[in-house]
């Protein structure tokens, strides 16, 4: 029992991590040699090894001050003063924005020198002619969004797949099930733990919510844990496992079809989706496959 536990952390670490080496020799070194082959696929080209600082930056050292940050919000201009909370983020952000910058330059040179012709087809290379292309889009806005996509594409993911196996301990019965219906458990695991917990939006012009006023440049927050788990709109079993309920699709789990919204909805919704489901369901097969953990314990 401790072990099979043991196997679920080992692999939350190793998928939080993005630690690739340990992770092929956990997961795609026991599983299918052919398998190997995706660690060379990346979005920027580059091994998860060199982002690893990017990623600790953004989903650690950050989050760290960020407590602390929050406490001292309410002082108008208090980001602006150079107190050592702040010196300290600015020096992450810093750093961030120059590893960042060196994995661009890296594929600039590449071309530059002659190593290359193209910038590649991944997503770098496609920014980057995106970025030499338009006027729109600057080498400003190219860090930016190479930010969004390490942070946005990392913690989720890895979150998702440690309810999913969480999850699968507690009702063995699902295990056998999931190497059929892997999609649905994906989804259940989705609406009970979903790993962005809230979107926010701000009010663009004076709206109302029903009876609910909302003035213009108010920030609303949506809490999706809140309307996955409303019993109103799911059902009395709504805090219950139950990756049946999605077994006709979305519209008919839940009363209202936006109420399953893990990736948001909308002009902003998750542009990793996609992969992300692809790559939560080859993660999930390639563990089920090789592993033996059955029951957690009571
Ligand atoms: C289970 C995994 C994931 C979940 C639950 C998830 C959830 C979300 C949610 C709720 C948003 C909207 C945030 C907001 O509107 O405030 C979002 C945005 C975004 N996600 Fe994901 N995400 C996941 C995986 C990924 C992956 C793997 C990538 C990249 C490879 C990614 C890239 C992005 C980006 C770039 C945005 C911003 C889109 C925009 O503002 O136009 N996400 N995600």
């Amino acid at each position: 029992m401790v072990g099979q536990i043991a196997e679920i952390q080992n692999t939350r670490s190793a998928i939080k991590d993005h630690d690739m080496e340990s992770f092929s020799h956990d997961i795609f070194h026991r599983v299918h040699p052919a398998l190997l082959k995706w660690r060379k696929q990346y979005a920027f080209g580059t091994s998860y090894l060199k982002g690893k600082r990017v990623f600790e930056i953004l989903s650690k050292k950050i989050p760290e001050l960020l407590p602390k940050l929050v406490s001292f919000s309410w002082i108008p201009g208090f980001r602006f003063l150079p107190l050592p909370i702040n010196l300290r983020l600015w020096k992450l952000h810093q750093e961030l924005d120059s590893l960042i910058t060196g994995i661009i330059d890296e594929r600039r040179n590449s071309v530059k020198s002659g190593e290359s012709n193209t910038y590649g087809n991944d997503l770098l290379g496609l920014m980057l002619k995106e970025c030499d292309s338009s006027s729109n889009f600057t080498s400003r806005d190219l860090i930016e969004e190479c930010k969004t996509f390490y942070l946005a594409g990392h913690e989720t993911t890895a979150t998702l797949l440690t309810w999913t196996l969480m999850l699968l301990g507690g009702y063995p019965e699902w295990q056998e099930r999931a190497r059929a219906e892997v999609g649905m458990i994906l989804y259940e695991t989705l609406r009970l733990y979903p790993p962005a917990i809230e979107v926010i939006r701000e009010c663009v012009e004076e709206s109302w919510l029903q009876d609910l006023h909302v003035p213009k440049g108010v920030s609303v927050s949506f809490p999706i844990t809140g309307l996955h788990q409303d019993k109103e709109l799911w059902g009395e079993d709504a805090g219950q496992f139950n990756p049946d309920r999605f077994k006709d699709g979305f519209s008919s789990a839940c009363k209202h079809p936006n109420a399953f919204m893990p990736f948001s909805f909308g002009q902003r919704v998750c542009v990793g989706q996609p992969f992300a489901m692809i790559e939560a369901k080859v993660i999930l097969a390639m563990i089920l496959q090789c592993s033996g953990f059955t029951e957690l314990p009571p």
